[in-house]
Order: structure tokens, then sequence, then C-alpha cells
């Protein structure tokens, strides 16, 4: 790995993790997934018969808006990448930059207000835009799991904890109450919480208890992919370490795939194999975390770990980006590289060897 302070500082001596978790329409205000990065062996990927690592998710040039004010705004614009078995891929961003869109798109959970104007999804070989609402509802949940943003606040306060888990868990399976209870007893030992907790209320439970409460919701139907939308936001950081060392096991054990969003460069150095760096509702710049870290290419990416260089042990926390984004390049106000030519085109993904970088001063010809 690099010699960037990110990559040094990890939690308990190795990188990984990442988790999400929603909720479920009909079934109270639990939902079911969670989210893992954690480097994964190559050896563990999955293969094709002919041995070829198979992408389980594939996302190409997916372009989403939100009505506002009458007309539809960019939130997300042009983001393609894939996700092979076994992977981690950390998607990282400063606020407003379309991480969460980008993740409530896979899992086919966009508000009314939003609509995809372009691009496709490919999640273990189904097109889930084409899904209709029941056959997407077999996909999440089950498949791919996502623990979100303050997703503590998922859980149905009036319920006990483990009334809710059997009520999710039989809502996506056929089986009875007694084999849900033993799924669900299971899943909370599997977080390193007692059987007990099931007859708690979560106003009873501590934030890193009520953290793992979610995330054995989202291990509980066994999903393949997770989506981790800032699961440790709003813990202690001792509380923080101890869920990102948690979800790292779950990821291990369970072989588990996962997309871990952050604005927290320093979980990703823990977490992660792969880096998707957003800006503007698109993707900068992506390749392995190591590479990435080793040699920013994108004028952004250098930004952020330039800064990130400066730290010594404090966090990283991204700032917010909040313009519209309009025909150049989004980062153009703020690059130091800029040239007038960035102003006026949107950049395309180049590859430049095993990684994509979304500026026109690089890989390519150069204007001024
Ligand atoms: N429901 C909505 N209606 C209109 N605009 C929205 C809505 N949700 C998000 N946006 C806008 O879409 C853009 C991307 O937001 P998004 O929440 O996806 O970014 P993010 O990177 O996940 O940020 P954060 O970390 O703050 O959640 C922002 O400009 C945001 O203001």
């Amino acid at each position: 790995m690099g010699e960037h302070a990110l990559l040094r500082r990890t939690v308990g001596g190795n990188c990984q993790w990442g988790m999400v978790v929603g909720r479920t329409p009909g079934v109270g205000n639990i939902g079911g997934g969670i989210c893992f990065l954690a480097p994964i062996p190559e050896a563990r990927r999955g293969t094709g018969t002919g041995g070829e690592v198979m992408a389980l998710l594939e996302v190409e040039n997916l372009s989403v808006s939100y009505l506002t004010d009458g007309s539809y705004v960019d939130a997300v614009r042009d983001v393609s990448f894939t996700v092979e078995k076994g992977d981690s891929l950390a998607i990282v961003g400063e606020s407003g930059s379309g991480k969460t869109t980008l993740a409530m798109t896979l899992m086919g959970l966009l508000p009314v207000t939003a609509r995809v104007t372009s691009g496709r999804v490919t999640f273990d070989g189904t097109d889930l835009l084409k899904l209709k609402e029941e056959e997407l509802r077999r996909v999440r949940w089950r498949k791919m799991g996502m623990v979100f943003q303050a997703s503590q606040n998922a859980l149905d306060p009036v319920r006990k904890v483990g009334q809710q888990l059997v009520e999710l868990y039989r809502y996506h399976t056929k089986s009875t109450k007694e084999e849900a209870r033993g799924e669900v007893l299971r899943a909370l030992e599997s977080v390193n919480l007692d059987r007990s907790v099931a007859n708690l209320y979560p106003h009873e439970l501590s934030g890193g208890m009520k953290q793992r409460v979610v995330i054995a919701a989202a291990i509980l139907l066994d999903p393949k992919l997770l989506i981790a939308d800032e699961p440790t936001t709003a813990l202690d950081v001792v509380t923080q370490a101890e869920i990102l060392l948690l979800l790292k096991r779950v990821v291990r054990e369970r072989e588990l795939t996962l997309i871990f969003i952050t604005h927290d460069l320093n979980l990703v150095s823990v977490l992660c194999k792969r880096i998707m760096v957003m800006y503007g509702g698109t993707d900068m710049e992506q390749g392995t975390l190591e590479d990435v870290v080793a040699s920013p290419s994108h004028p952004y990416t250098a930004h952020l770990l330039g800064t990130l260089e400066g730290l010594e042990e404090g966090k990283l926390v991204l700032g917010t980006h909040r313009e519209v984004i309009k025909g150049g390049c989004p980062f153009y106000s703020r690059c130091p590289e800029a040239v007038d030519y960035c102003r006026v085109r949107f950049p395309d993904r180049r590859e430049i060897g095993p990684r994509s970088v979304r500026c026109l001063l690089r890989g390519g010809e150069t204007r001024s």
C-alpha cells in the first residue's frame, strides 16, 4: 500500500468494512441489508466456468435526476462501475455528490420525484431497472441488502427487536414463526449480541447495540451484496471501530460482496480493496485503493489525498457539494489545473491502465 496516512490508519490492524440497512415496505420499519467492504482474497472471488471473474453488479452509464422547482436536476450523471463477486468497493465523495442516490437506485428505492434518465443496472444477471416492483422486492433484501444512513432510527420504537426481525424474515420467506425466530437468534449471535436482546425494545439498547441489530437484520436473509451507506456516522470512535471490525468479520465469514459508501476516507482505508471517487454526481476516478492512493490521477482525488496527508490523527470529513451540475467538468471551479475547455466539456471516462479517470487533462488530448 502507499505511504499515505489514511492507509495506515486502520482500526484493529487490518483494512476493511461497511454496511447498510433500510426499510422494507409493509414490514414495520426495519429493512434488511448491510454492506461490508472487506478485502477478500483473490482466490475466494467468484469465477465462471472458464475461470473468468464474474460481475455481480454492473452499472452502465447511469443518470438519475430529481424534480426540483419544476424541472429535473441531475444528481447522478453517467456513472459506470462493476463489482465482482467477493469484491469490496468504496464509493467516496462529499455530501451531495450523489452517493446515496446511486445506492437508492440500485435498491429500487428512489422517491417518486426521482427518475432514471439513462443507463442500465445488471445485478446477478438481471436488469434491475426493468423489474416490476413485485419482482424487485424479491431481489431487494434477499439478494441485496442495505444499511441506510441513520439506519438505527429504522427500528420501530414500540416493538421488540426480535419481533421486528421475525417479521422481516417471514415477509421474505415461507417460514413458521419458530423457524424465523431460530434464524433471528442466530443472526443476533453472529453480531455478538446475546439472544436476550430479542426481547428488548430499541430504547433499551445502546447506539452500538442498535447498529448490531441493524447488521443482524441485514444479514438475516443472507444477501449476496451489501450496500453500507455511512454505517458508522452516528457512533463514537470506539463503537465505530467495533462495528467496523464486526462488519469485516461478517463479510469474511459470509463471503459477502460489499459496497461501502462514505465521506470518511479513513474508513475506506480500513475496509476496501477498490475505490470510486465521486464528485458532482459522477465517477471521477476508479481503481484499486492501493493504486489510487499511491498515485492519484484525477486532480480531485489528488486534492482529497493531499488533504489527508496533512492529517496526523484526526479524521477527514469531506465538505458539501451542492452545485448544480452543468455542462462542463463538475470540478472545474475548484480545479487547480482547469483550462477553459474544462468549463464547457463534460469529461468522458478514460481507461488509464487498470483505472478509469474522468478528466480532460488525463489520458488523451489536452486543450487550452
Ligand atoms: N429527494 C430529493 N429531491 C431533490 N434533490 C435531491 C433529493 N435527494 C438528493 N437530492 C440532491 O441530489 C444530489 C445528490 O444527493 P445525494 O444525497 O445522493 O448525495 P450524497 O453524496 O449521498 O450526500 P450525503 O452524504 O449528504 O447523503 C444533491 O444535490 C441533493 O441535494
